[in-house]
């Protein structure tokens, strides 16, 4: 038995039983043979279905194949050439939810790495309609930087289909844009709230409204108001709301099941928020100023793929680099001081590989999907008075989860390291530890050999 699907008068594609064969698959390129534990995963979530009658350990809930969930075939061979041959087990177990009718919303976690973004643009691109020229699916992420690259997956996905897409990003459109024919629009909430203001984005037929990164866009000392702003400027009628995150915080939950109601859920168990494959390590640094030492000496490490180094400030960021270009070291730093096609350029040359290591700040702590990353460096441990105004130099547990899980993409092997240097420091590295379940090791920092030794390890 195959499945079909057919389009109800309002566009949404529904699933139907049909002899027609999905499009043969032997011809098209397979995934990585690396990521095994992504399909036949060893982490268990918890799946709650908004409707008490289903069973989500049912069949009719989990889908073995892309070709089961009634995809569009213009969608499949999207997938396909991107070599996405089968759902990883987020989209084995979200998208039949996400794609079933009525239209049922989602709360969805999953590590890092595990591929939330196809979940959520497969469901926009399913449910949009084609032929209808008028805004249908917005999505909003934390960075300019997320919404470009999650506006890439759109275009690969639905590069057979004639999907039109717009930005809802600084400085992308001009000042006088009037309207946005655009069926998905992709932003950060500043933007995407004054495009709504000024009616640029008619809201009228928007069916479904995506939350990526959720727990940062929803919570109240960041994001929350401006994207609460954007979902009450929607129209009062049926809208699915789908918010995905590696973490939601229990702060933030409670929140979440309001802003999205009788959602489905797929969550995880909190000593399952970080991914195996990535290794973690720490270094016992004798002050600020032996961290840049350090720093410097690991740079024939951190070229060995490509590495991110995270700081807490701007100035540390653009100090860092500044030092070790005047040094002889190729790196390059961002930060959201930068503007908006400098802030651009930057990214795209290190998602081409041209420069091997960016110095940055929380700004591509989440999200950001650059697979040849296989270090990442706390140069300073994340806190949450960075991110909470007026709160204490406790470390910032979710911070840190997203910072490492820019290495470790979808099964590949990646290693952290924490530089600590006093005892405060390393007080916060032992509570991350606690919160994690998992043991941080510890790196010398005078034996290099034994430092490269022990990363190769890792990386095996
Ligand atoms: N079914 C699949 N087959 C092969 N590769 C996949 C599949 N799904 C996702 N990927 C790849 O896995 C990588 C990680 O996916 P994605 O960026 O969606 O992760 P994520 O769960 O959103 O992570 P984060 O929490 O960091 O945002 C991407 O490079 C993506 O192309």
């Amino acid at each position: 038995m195959s499945v079909a699907l057919s389009k109800d008068e309002e566009g949404f594609i529904t699933p139907t039983v049909a002899g027609k064969a999905a499009p043969q698959q032997d011809a098209l390129p397979t995934a990585s043979a690396s990521n095994s534990d992504l399909f036949s995963s060893t982490f268990e979530v918890t799946v709650t279905l908004a409707d008490q009658q289903g069973n989500p350990n049912s069949p009719l809930y989990s889908a073995k194949s892309f070709q089961e969930l009634g995809l569009h075939p213009d969608l499949l061979k999207g997938l396909f050439s991107m070599g996405f041959d089968k759902p990883s087990k987020i989209q084995e177990k979200a998208l039949p939810l996400l794609l079933s009718d009525p239209p049922t919303n989602m709360i969805g976690q999953s590590q890092s790495g595990t591929g939330k973004t196809a979940a959520f643009v497969l469901t926009m691109l399913s449910r949009v309609d084609y032929n209808l020229h008028k805004p249908q699916a917005l999505c909003l992420a934390p960075s300019r930087e997320l919404a470009r690259q999650i506006m890439s997956v759109i275009t690969s996905m639905g590069k057979y289909t004639n999907v039109q897409t717009e930005y809802a990003i600084k400085d992308n459109l001009p000042k006088d844009a009037t309207n946005i024919t655009a069926q998905i629009i992709v932003g950060t909430p500043g933007t995407m709230m004054d495009l709504m203001r000024r009616k640029v984005i008619d809201t009228s037929n928007v069916k479904v409204f995506v939350l990526d990164e959720a727990d940062n866009m929803l919570d109240q000392d960041g994001l929350g108001d401006q994207t609460l702003r954007v979902k009450n400027m929607l129209p009062r009628k049926p809208i699915q709301i789908i918010l995905f995150s590696a973490t939601f915080p229990d702060n933030v939950r409670s929140f979440a099941s309001k802003f999205a109601p009788n959602a489905n859920k797929i969550e995880l168990q909190k000593e399952e928020l970080s991914v195996d494959n990535i290794r973690q390590f720490y270094m016992d640094c004798r002050n600020e100023e032996h961290k840049y030492d350090i720093l410097v000496s690991l740079y024939q490490l951190l070229t060995i793929g490509q590495s991110i180094i995270f700081c807490q400030h701007r100035h540390t960021a653009d100090r860092i680099s500044q030092r070790m270009t005047a040094e002889g070291h190729k790196v390059a730093s961002l930060h959201g001081a930068k503007d908006a096609s400098e802030r651009d350029a930057i990214i795209d040359r290190f998602r081409e590989g041209r420069d091997k290591v960016l110095i940055t700040t929380n700004v591509i702590a989440r999200g950001i999907d650059i697979l040849q990353v296989n270090m990442v460096v706390n140069y300073d441990l994340p806190l949450m008075n960075e991110r909470i105004k007026g709160a204490d130099e406790r470390p910032d547990i979710e911070t840190y989860i997203h910072r490492i899980g820019r290495t470790g993409r979808f099964g590949r092997k990646g290693i952290s390291i924490n530089f600590v240097h006093d005892k405060k420091t390393w007080l916060q590295m032992e509570q991350i530890e606690k919160a994690l379940g998992r043991k941080i090791m510890r790196i010398e920092t005078n034996d290099l050999d034994e430092m490269e030794e022990k990363m190769k390890q890792a990386l095996k």
